[in-house]
């Protein structure tokens, strides 16, 4: 059977170990943007695109995520396995594996593409990153490798998506010459005995086709002679994020205050061309008010993305996983538990998918269970505001800013209860064994790739604006709604708003939550805002746009507010699960509703029990 040029797809998947550039590839390939990052599992779904090569054959190609071995370890391996076996109903068969195998890590991948030949599908080998290879030296032999393992072999470097002639060439080649059919799969688990041997002729085809240069200590080993340093090295990791947060508060203020005249001025233009009325509340009041409060933040969400997007690319966030793992050993958590916490930063609902990595049940479940802990992105609205209201704009000496200090202070606040939520449950179940530890090649540093970096940034702007355009839109027209009708009488004394659906809602709820200083506007504020945390701002903007209120939503709470109220507040939201797609994604990923009920239960005390502390604990200091 062969498949001529153009008169059908070529299904290719794309097979290797984590980090070997798999997913850049595929970009290379399809001219997608899935994301990449320089440390190991950042795939864990498949991921499908089309291309045309020069030669005019379409392709499918799919983006796996890595894996030394079909031995599946873990839920996320297995689908790999199943995938490339064919043995998944719901998995369309490949016509050929191609196998990306890291330049600069031979050995890994050359097993890899050893155990791939018993499939019984054509493989087309990829060197990777040869590149960074030559650069250091390195000389590798593609045609003593192809000859070796009787495969195809071509090179590349597909970050930088030049030079991949020769490899469409190579496809384009294959394909002319009529793949094969998919052969009965030889393929079976193999023993430990059978990986160590195979491990061993990976070694011996290296010895046969590369030559290394003379070793030198390498740049990367001698800056992580510092940077992995017991005593320096977590210095250095705080006082980074710590002026990652000054940078925040520093470096958006200026962005800030523009998005916020905008704003006015929109609100402005749009007050002055429609006449009074409910138009104009539900326009100004309500969606003006709302969606402008939360958009308002964004340049602070993009100034903290920046660092970890560049901190990650150039393979920091690698050595801050395993800075933190024993710390996180410790806790009970398992060392591959870091990049789905990590992942948390920017939205606990990827980071709980991403948890998948996380072979064995119980540390998985954990790491589910306290990554919605992490500060995510739409806490930064919240903290911002409240910050900017009752946290003083000032230095504290040495040029450091109290507010930042305050920022890092709550994010650290996260991670630190996020660890002692797992070691106290580690007490609480015995369990004794320390859990396993990362087993994580730390890639090389590179010069980070602004490319990828600014691409970054726009998924999250956009994922951002997306969220206020939507959910945060039609959350703050509900509120206006609600603190609009019904009207009051007209023989009213008090505010309108004191007589509408919003002012009943926050009476019902007040005698629970008066106890931990919360007023009624932002018991309002905080049911709506169970739909994602920004709503609540925006809610608070809305209530109090309605109540007459303008100028600046900060300086009116702080002027409405006591200190207390703020502080509890912002301590609530360190805690309390205010967000129902976390819910519903920690409902699929354990496949248990107890586990939700008990993830949001506990996390409901912890907010109420430290708001009451705070609350009550400030009101005393403040008289
Ligand atoms: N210099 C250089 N860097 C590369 C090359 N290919 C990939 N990279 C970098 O290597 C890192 C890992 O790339 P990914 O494409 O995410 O690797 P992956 O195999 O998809 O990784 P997982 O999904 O975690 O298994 C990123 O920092 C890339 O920018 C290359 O050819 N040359
Ligand atoms: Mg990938």
């Amino acid at each position: 059977m062969t498949a001529d040029a153009g008169d059908r797809v070529t299904r290719i998947a794309l097979v290797g170990a984590p980090n070997c550039g798999k997913t850049s590839l595929f970009n290379a390939l399809t001219g997608a943007n899935q994301r990449v990052g320089n440390y190991s599992g950042v795939t864990v779904e498949r991921k499908i695109g089309m291309a045309t090569t020069p030669g005019g054959a379409s392709l499918r190609i799919t983006d796996l995520p890595g894996t030394y071995s079909l031995r599946a370890r873990s839920p996320d391996e297995a689908v790999t396995r199943d995938v490339i076996l064919g043995t998944r109903v719901d998995a369309e068969p490949f016509d050929l594996l191609m196998v990306v195998v890291d330049a600069t890590q031979m050995r890994p991948g050359l097993r890899l593409a050893r155990e791939l030949a018993d499939v019984g599908l054509p493989l087309l080998v990829v060197v990777n990153m040869i590149d960074i290879a030559r650069h250091r030296g390195i000389d590798i032999d593609l045609d003593r490798i192809a000859s070796e393992l009787g495969q195809p072999v071509v090179a590349s470097t597909a970050v930088r998506r030049a030079g991949m002639g020769a490899l469409w060439g190579r496809i384009d080649g294959l394909i002319a010459a009529g793949l094969p059919a998919r052969q009965p799969t030889r393929w079976a688990a193999p023993s430990a005995h059978q990986l160590r041997q195979a491990l061993r002729e990976a070694d011996r085809v290296i010895a046969a086709a590369v030559t290394l240069p003379e070793h030198r200590r390498s740049f990367s080993e001698k800056v992580d002679a510092v940077v992995l340093n017991p005593f320096a090295g977590p210095v250095i990791l705080l006082v980074l994020m710590f002026l990652m947060f000054q940078a925040v508060f520093a470096g958006a203020a200026p962005l800030m205050d523009g998005l916020s005249a905008l704003v006015d001025a929109v609100s402005g233009a749009v007050s002055a061309a429609l006449p009074e009325g409910l138009l104009r509340g539900l326009i100004v009041d309500g969606a003006i008010a709302g969606v402008g409060s939360v958009i308002v933040f964004l340049p602070q969400i993009l100034i903290l993305f920046a660092f970890i997007l560049i901190l990650e690319d150039l393979g920091y966030m690698a050595r801050a996983a395993f800075l933190m793992d024993r710390i996180m050993g410790h806790a009970g958590l398992h060392g591959r538990a870091f990049i789905p916490l990590l992942s948390s930063f920017a939205c606990a609902i990827p980071g709980i998918m991403s948890a998948r990595v996380i072979d064995d049940e119980r540390d998985r479940l954990m790491t589910i269970l306290i990554a919605p802990l992490m500060t995510c992105s739409a806490r930064i609205p919240v903290y911002t505001l409240l910050i900017g209201a009752f946290v003083p704009a000032r230095s504290i000496g040495f040029g450091i800013g109290l507010q930042g200090l305050v920022m890092f202070a709550l994010f650290a606040a996260g991670v630190v209860s996020a660890l002692l939520v797992a070691f106290a449950s580690r007490l609480l179940f015995r369990r004794r064994e320390i859990a396993a530890p990362l087993m994580l090649d730390l890639p090389d540093y590179k010069v980070p790739q602004l490319r990828g970096v600014v691409l970054g940034l726009w998924q999250r702007a956009r994922a951002f604006l997306r969220r206020a355009g939507t959910i945060i839109f039609y959350a703050s027209l509900v509120v206006w709604v609600l603190s609009t009708f019904p009207y009051a009488p007209a023989d009213a004394t008090e505010p309108a708003i004191n007589y509408s659906f919003a002012a009943m809602i926050g009476h019902l709820l007040a005698p629970i939550l008066s106890p931990i200083g919360f007023t009624w506007q932002i018991c309002v504020a905080l049911v709506p805002g169970m739909a994602a945390r920004e709503v609540a701002v925006a809610g608070l903007s809305t209530v109090y746009a309605v109540s007459g209120g303008d100028g600046a939503l900060g300086t009116a709470l702080a002027a409405q507010w006591p200190l207390a109220t703020g502080v509890s507040l912002i301590v609530w939201y360190i805690f309390a699960p205010q967000c129902l797609s976390t819910i519903a994604v920690i409902r699929r990923e354990t496949a248990s509703r107890r586990w939700m009920w008990v993830s949001v239960g506990y996390m409901f005390a912890l907010a109420y029990v430290f708001s009451f502390l705070a609350y009550h604990l400030v009101s005393a200091l403040t008289g």
